[in-house]
């Protein structure tokens, strides 16, 4: 396996918004690699930047200087609509808020954005992400009709199903208790080790974090810290020594 490879690649992006006394440098000059195969975890204070770096690597906001690479190709010189072919082809998103279409079945979510493309599911692919979930029971029933733990994994086999370079997951488990937390974070991370995908997750959870092969912690919109093999403990104390809020 190549480790090392980027499936996606921050160089010196810096994002402003506003101008005059309104001006916010929401990322500074932030470069930084997200390896093929692996689970990156993003954290950091409210304001830090998480949320703009997330959107600006999975190409929904443009940077006001640097580059962003997904695999060789720099988004910033792509045409709008080739932007959002990448988008639907390359890249798969879980929100925090589900985001689930509630008139369809579990089932008919998760092929939604192949259907849309035009694209036949890859049968084997979809059967082995769906058994992963562990809702094959439930691949009948509407989104109302499922707890918030069932639709997430909906929406995380509903980013796989196309087989992407990388996940984006903005606070995945935000809405979540501890216990459908884990089965989220657990079958994020199998799908990781199993099958080889690419996850970008910004989370405030420490635990949540833990499940990543690598942190890293921003503040001020600008990377402060990375840990590698992370517990909750070693994320915990590596918050708190960089945000005082933290450490109480
Ligand atoms: N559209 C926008 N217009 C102006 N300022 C913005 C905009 N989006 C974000 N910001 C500012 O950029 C900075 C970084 O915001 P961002 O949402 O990326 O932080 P975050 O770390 O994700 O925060 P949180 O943990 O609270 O979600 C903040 O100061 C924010 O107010």
């Amino acid at each position: 396996m190549i480790v090392n490879e980027a499936a996606v690649r921050a160089v010196g992006v810096t994002k402003r918004y506003g101008a005059g006394q309104t001006q916010v440098d929401a990322l500074v000059d932030l470069s930084a690699d997200f390896g093929k195969g692996r689970f990156t975890a993003i954290m950091g204070p409210s304001g830090s930047g998480k949320s703009t770096l997330l959107h600006c690597l999975a190409g929904l906001d443009q940077p006001t200087s640097g580059q962003v690479f997904v695999g060789d190709v720099e988004l910033s010189h792509l045409p709008e609509k080739q932007l959002t072919h990448l988008r639907r082809d390359r890249i798969g998103f879980v929100f925090q808020a589900f985001n689930l279409v509630p008139t369809l079945t579990a089932f008919e979510n998760i092929t939604l954005p192949l259907d849309l493309a035009g694209r036949t599911p890859d049968r084997d692919w979809l059967r082995t992400v769906i058994d992963t979930i562990g809702l094959t029971d439930r691949l009948k029933h509407k989104p109302s009709e499922l707890s918030g733990g069932q639709q997430q994994r909906v929406a995380c086999a509903r980013a796989l199903a196309s087989r992407p370079d990388v996940v984006f997951a903005d606070e995945p488990t935000g809405n979540l208790d501890s216990q459908s937390s884990a089965d989220v974070l657990g079958f994020l991370h199998r799908s990781v080790r199993e099958f080889g995908q690419t996850v970008v997750m910004v989370t405030h959870d420490p635990s949540a974090a833990s499940y990543a092969d690598r942190v890293l912690f921003l503040a001020d919109g600008r990377l402060r810290s990375e840990l590698l093999d992370p517990t909750a403990e070693t994320v915990l104390d590596t918050m708190k020594s960089l945000d005082p809020a933290v450490a109480g």
